[in-house]
């Protein structure tokens, strides 16, 4: 047995051996053959065409063609796809090939290595430099580019909700292109090396309703890819008045491509992207102070937005499922109205207002990030500690994303409720529930014109500070209804604050109880746990890549 294996390895190493000796030769070969072949195809294209053209003619001069098309575009639109068929027709089924070659049988016969190298070699020594010239316009460009171009996406396709603006046609009269929907936007892979660039582009072929193929032609272009090279990968210029060494904000550096192991196309090309159009790009201490600028409104509640932009921080993250991976700010789905619309959210249109427009004036921020920094500074701003913040989040082009609604916690009800929401789906323990919900309502208030819900939980509803916890221990509860709308909520003995029924529960269950009375006595631990629960409320359902960046969950 074993001299028949030995026999078997030492042929297939060297039939392994002349296949690489014969590699050369076959390249030269093959790249006469392709061109033969390519040049045959076009040839039997342009006579088809030729055909095409008079008998057109003959019906335009017959007066037979009943649908509205002109001569004209109907001659174009039967020489374009004829063209697109004839192109993709040289091409190789990648996508098989691939998997044939790599399959893991495959991968243990010596013999294989240079029959892979000679497809690979085909791949990018031959297709990838045709490409090339067509791209230089030396070759007439009849069917759009054949590599997947990131740049030719790089202008926002997206309008002010991220809803696909209507794709561009190279072909403007082909009713195929359109009408977008029918038109599948290519699947855009994030790693840009050679070999993901041709088999990606290989690999999205779309096919109109005739039955020809209309595939890279489209130059759709990508809001997902417009976005994700719109995240900032250098650090950003040093702030121009010197931070004192305690506030420095070390968390916020972008984080940068070079720390990680990405492919070479991809770090030039973030560079390239990054040529810095906008002198702010980067610089998230600048919409830091732009937050804690539009924090102060003396006509507003208290006379700070903050409160708000922490309550609609806090809805951007609680509809995240752990199980499902749907949900959470990443994504930045706050923005479409599908979700904002939920009637849990009603009230935050003051804090989205307010960051779409530091938005506007920071565009290359992803609303994701902007959306959760938002809470973090205005937390900061109220006296709250510092919150540990990465950015890299990136925003998903439509809202296919929207988690369902009915989501976000309820607040007439009770434990069984505020596990099912923290725990199960969020991934909170006890002690990360009782600090959150008790750091957030030590700000700001609820209003009967949004909840129904009447007054605030805090003496000074926009000072962070543990006194939620003290008021809840101390003060007396009275079970009421709000007189105005009838909601259910706890109201202390001079109707000055109030609690929500979940917020009583707090100290209904022993576990959470345990908890308020630790977090009343120790304002700094409080302030400890409310920053790292937050700050993990604000990674849920960030799954980053070596770059730090989070990829829109596909
Ligand atoms: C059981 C969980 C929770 C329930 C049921 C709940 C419910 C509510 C309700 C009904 C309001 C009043 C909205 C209005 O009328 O304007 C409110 C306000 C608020 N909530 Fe919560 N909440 C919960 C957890 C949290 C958490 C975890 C945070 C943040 C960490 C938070 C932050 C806030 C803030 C800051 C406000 C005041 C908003 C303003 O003044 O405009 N809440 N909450």
């Amino acid at each position: 047995m074993d001299r028949i294996a030995g026999t078997y390895t030492s042929f297939a190493s060297s039939v392994s051996t002349l296949g690489r000796v014969l590699l050369v030769p076959y390249v030269f070969l093959r790249v006469i053959l392709q061109f033969a072949h390519y040049n045959t195809l076009n040839a039997l294209s342009y006579t088809k065409l030729f055909i095409l053209y008079h008998y057109n003619m003959i019906l335009m001069i017959n007066g037979a063609r009943e649908d509205d098309l002109t001569f004209r575009e109907s001659w174009e639109q039967k020489k374009r796809f004829n063209v697109v068929r004839t192109y993709n027709e040289t091409r190789p089924v990648a996508e098989d090939v691939k998997a044939w070659f790599e399959s893991p049988a495959l991968q243990a016969i010596p013999g294989i290595t240079w029959r892979r190298t000679a497809y690979y070699y085909e791949r990018y020594v031959i297709h990838a430099p045709i490409c090339t010239l067509r791209k230089l316009s030396f070759v007439p460009k009849k069917t759009g580019s054949y590599l997947f171009d990131p740049h030719s996406n790089s202008t926002p396709s997206a309008d002010k909700d991220g809803q696909l603006l209507e794709r561009e046609s190279r072909f403007p009269n082909s009713d195929a292109i359109r009408d977008s929907s029918r038109v599948i936007a290519p699947r855009v892979k994030s790693d840009f090396t050679p070999k993901s660039y041709i088999l990606s582009s290989e690999s999205v072929r779309q096919t109109h309703d005739s039955g020809h193929l209309v595939s890279q032609t489209v130059p759709i272009k990508s809001p997902s890819i417009t976005k994700l090279f719109d995240q900032p990968a250098e650090a950003p210029p040093p702030s121009p008045t010197p931070v004192p060494k305690e506030q420095q904000v070390i968390e916020d550096r972008p984080i940068k491509s070079s720390d990680s192991n990405s492919s070479f196309f991809y770090k030039i090309r973030i560079r390239r992207k990054n040529k810095p159009q906008d002198p702010t790009y980067g610089n998230y201490e600048l919409v830091r102070q732009a937050i804690r600028d539009c924090l102060p409104k003396p006509d507003y509640d208290d006379g700070s937005i903050g409160p708000n932009i922490v309550r609609f921080t806090w809805h951007c993250c609680a509809h995240f499922d752990r199980e499902s991976g749907t949900g959470g700010c990443n994504g930045g789905t706050m923005r479409f109205a599908q979700e904002f619309n939920d009637p849990g959210n009603t009230g935050l249109h003051t804090a989205k207002s307010y960051l779409d427009q530091i938005h506007e004036k920071y565009p290359w921020i992803s609303f994701a990030d902007l959306y959760t920094l938002g809470g973090v500074v205005a937390i900061e701003a109220m006296g709250g500690p510092k919150i540990e913040w990465k950015p890299g989040r990136t925003d998903c082009p439509d809202s296919n994303k929207v988690p369902p609604m009915g989501r976000l916690p309820v607040a007439t009800k009770d434990t069984e409720h505020l596990h099912e929401v923290f725990t199960q789906r969020l991934g909170f323990n006890d002690q990360e529930l009782v600090a959150l919900i008790g750091g957030g309502h030590t700000l700001g208030g609820c209003h009967v014109k949004f909840s129904g819900f009447d007054g605030s939980w805090t003496s000074n509803p926009v000072k962070f500070d543990n006194e939620f916890f003290r008021v809840l221990l101390e003060d007396t509860w009275n079970f009421e209804k709000v007189p105005l709308t009838g909601m259910p909520q706890y109201y202390n003995s001079d109707h000055s604050l109030m609690m929500l029924i979940t917020d009583i529960e707090l100290i209904k269950n022993p576990t959470f109880k345990y908890w308020v009375e630790v977090y009343a006595r120790d304002s700094e631990l409080f302030m400890r746990d409310f920053a790292s629960a937050f700050a993990k409320l604000l990674e849920l359902g960030v799954n980053r890549d070596p770059d730090g960046i989070a990829r829109t969950k596909i």
